[in-house]
């Protein structure tokens, strides 16, 4: 298991002042950055130019999620881009082992996201080709929904294969995680913890990246 990372979404932040809401969380590990096509997603957000001006504006690394019919297509360029991370979706790729290897040769850390009815049992010699593994902990598209408990056993599933494999690959979690229910997810096996509306309604953005992560480290070390 890798050390415990935040990656708060600016999906509920300002989106008028994209390098200005980036600001306010200078102690989370990296941004997460929801690209929505309302193709793969019922939802339209930002793509590659914005990620682009973004990713130079911040000295924050970039973790590009992409919501996205075609990843095939589009997910290297997000590497190129100056993303550090990026993320496409199983259920919308044509061919994952080659875009996996695609996202790492331009230097990226390449990662396989799971909506929350996807099993993870059919990937699991794919394991070493990632990164990370996402498990989506809500339904895709829209930012501020409600926790979905009935992943949490396929978190476990996912860290045990990543055991049983001994892979580096890092487990993420994206969907509702807050200071209610990260301590769930890092029991599970999660490392890395994408958290937006709990992030960004807070008073303080930064100190809540701060009590996200004691929460978790508290929990996995458990
Ligand atoms: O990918 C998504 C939604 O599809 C997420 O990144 C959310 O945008 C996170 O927001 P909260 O659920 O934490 O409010
Ligand atoms: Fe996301």
């Amino acid at each position: 298991m890798g050390h415990i990372q935040i990656t708060p979404s600016i999906l509920n932040a300002d989106l008028a002042n994209l390098a200005g809401e980036v600001a306010r969380i200078g102690s989370a590990d990296w941004v997460h950055v929801d690209v929505m096509d309302n193709h793969f997603v019922p939802n339209l957000t930002l793509g590659l130019p914005v990620v682009e001006s973004l990713a130079k504006s911040t000295a924050l690394p970039m973790d590009a999620h992409l919501m996205i019919a075609d990843p095939d297509r589009w997910a290297p360029a997000y590497a190129e881009a100056g993303c550090g991370s990026v993320t496409f979706h199983v259920e919308a790729a044509a061919a994952p082992v080659r875009l996996a290897r695609e996202i790492r040769a331009q230097g990226a850390r390449a990662s396989m996201a799971l909506k929350p009815a996807t099993p993870i049992e059919p990937y699991e010699d794919l394991l070493a080709e990632l990164d990370m593994l996402l498990i989506m902990t809500v339904e895709p598209g829209f930012g501020g929904q409600k926790f979905l408990d009935l992943c949490l056993p396929k978190i476990r599933r996912a860290r045990a294969l990543m055991d049983k494999h001994g892979v580096e690959t890092w487990l993420q979690v994206d969907g509702g995680v807050s200071l209610e229910t990260i301590e769930r997810c890092a029991e599970a096996g999660a490392d890395v913890f994408v958290a937006g509306s709990a992030v960004y309604s807070a008073a303080d953005p930064d100190r809540m990246v701060a009590e996200l992560k004691a929460k978790a480290e508290a929990a996995s070390a458990r």
